[in-house]
C-alpha cells in the first residue's frame, strides 16, 4: 500500500474568465469552485479512485485544514493528518482567455518536530510505498524529506521541484520533475525528449532509482532498470494542467501496484493524466475510460 506526505497541502480555488485578465478593473468569474489539493493529496485521491489501498498524511490547519480534511473523508480517502497551528495555504487558478495564472501561497509557519509526527504516522500504516509530494512549507528543509526517505524500509517517491530537489541527499525509488524542474536541477540542455532522458539518466547517478520526468503537451520519460522509454501524450482538449503531474505519477504508481512493468506504467500515466488536464480543477476525473486510453499511448524506447 502506498502513504501520501503533502507537508503543504492547499485547497485549490480556480476560477474561470471569458476575457483576458486586465489591472486596475474588477474581474468577475463566470465559474469558481473549491479542491482538496497539494501533491501527495491529489494522488491520494486518485489512487483511491483507482482501488489502491493509500492513506493520505501530511499538515493540515485552520479552516482549510478543515475543508481538505471533510473532502477527502467525503470522497471515501483514509486520512492520517497531523494537525498545525497554521491555516493551510489557498492556491490560485485563474483561467483567463485560454491563459493559465497559477498563484501559490507559502503556507504556514512549521516547526522540524513535525516530521517526527509525520514518520510515526507513516511507520502505523507500514507501507510498501511512501509518496512525498509538492514544496515544504517555512521552517522545514529538505531533510524533512530525508528523514522520510530514510524512516523505514519503504521505497519514497519523491514530487517536488526547485532548490529542494537539489539538495536532497537520501535513496529514492522515484522522482517526478517537469522538465523545467529537470533542466534547473542537472543544468542540462532539455529542449528535446533525447536530452530530457539524458538527464534524467545523469540525475538518477544521485541517488533516484527512476527519474519519471514530465514534458507537458511532449508527454514523459521513463528512465529506469527497464531501459529509457518516451510516451507521446494524448491529444485532447485542454482545459487547466494543474495537477497534470500529479495525475502522471498516480497512473505509474497504480500500474506498478498492480504489477505492471515502466511501459504500462506509463501508459497508464499519460492516460490519468489525460482525463484531469481535460477539465477545471484537481477533484478526480472520470477514470472508467482509462483501459482503453492507455492502449491509445504511443511509447518508444530512445
Ligand atoms: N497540453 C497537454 N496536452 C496533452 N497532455 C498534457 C498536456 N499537458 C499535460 N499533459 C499530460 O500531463 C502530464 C503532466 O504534465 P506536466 O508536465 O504539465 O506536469 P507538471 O508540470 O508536473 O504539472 P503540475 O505541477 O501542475 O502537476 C504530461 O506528461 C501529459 O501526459
Ligand atoms: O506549491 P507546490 O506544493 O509545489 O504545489 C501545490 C499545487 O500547486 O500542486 C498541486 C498540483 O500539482 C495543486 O493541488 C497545489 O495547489
Amino acid at each position: 500500500m502506498i502513504v501520501t506526505v503533502t507537508y503543504n497541502p492547499a485547497v485549490d480555488q480556480t476560477i474561470q474568465f471569458d476575457e483576458q485578465m486586465a489591472p486596475d478593473r474588477v474581474m468577475r468569474a463566470d465559474e469558481a469552485q473549491f479542491d482538496a489539493g497539494g501533491k501527495g493529496i491529489n494522488a491520494a485521491q486518485l489512487l483511491t479512485a483507482m482501488d489502491r489501498p493509500c492513506v493520505a498524511t501530511g499538515l493540515l490547519g485552520g479552516f482549510t485544514g478543515s475543508f481538505i480534511r471533510e473532502t477527502l473523508q467525503g470522497d471515501g480517502v483514509e486520512t492520517a493528518f497531523v494537525d498545525v497551528d497554521g491555516t493551510t495555504r489557498l492556491n490560485t487558478t485563474a483561467i483567463a482567455a485560454a491563459e493559465e495564472y497559477k498563484l501559490n501561497q507559502a503556507g504556514p509557519t512549521v516547526g522540524e518536530s513535525v516530521v517526527d509526527s509525520l514518520l510515526e504516522r507513516v511507520r502505523a500504516q507500514s507501507p510498501d510505498r511512501v509518496l512525498v509530494g509538492g514544496s515544504l512549507p517555512p521552517g522545514l528543509s529538505p531533510d524533512a524529506i530525508d528523514r522520510i526517505a530514510g524512516g523505514g524500509d519503504w521505497e519514497t517517491i519523491v514530487d517536488t521541484g526547485g532548490d529542494v530537489l537539489r539538495e536532497l541527499d537520501a535513496q529514492y525509488g522515484l522522482c517526478k520533475p517537469n522538465r523545467t524542474e529537470l533542466g534547473d536541477a542537472t543544468g542540462a540542455d532539455v529542449s528535446t525528449v533525447e536530452g530530457c532522458a539524458d538527464a534524467a539518466d545523469t540525475f538518477r547517478e544521485r541517488g533516484f532509482d527512476r527519474v519519471l520526468a514530465s514534458l507537458g503537451a511532449d508527454g514523459a520519460v521513463l528512465v529506469g532498470d527497464e531501459g529509457r522509454l518516451y510516451a507521446e501524450a494524448l491529444d485532447i482538449d485542454v482545459v487547466d494542467t494543474v495537477g497534470a503531474g500529479d495525475a502522471l505519477l498516480s497512473g505509474v504508481l497504480s500500474a506498478w501496484e498492480a504489477g505492471a512493468d515502466d511501459e504500462t506504467a506509463l501508459r497508464t500515466g499519460v492516460a490519468v493524466s489525460s482525463q484531469v488536464v481535460k477539465r477545471a480543477g484537481t477533484a478526480v476525473p472520470d477514470l472508467n475510460d482509462i483501459d482503453s486510453l492507455r492502449d491509445g499511448v504511443t511509447v518508444r524506447r530512445l
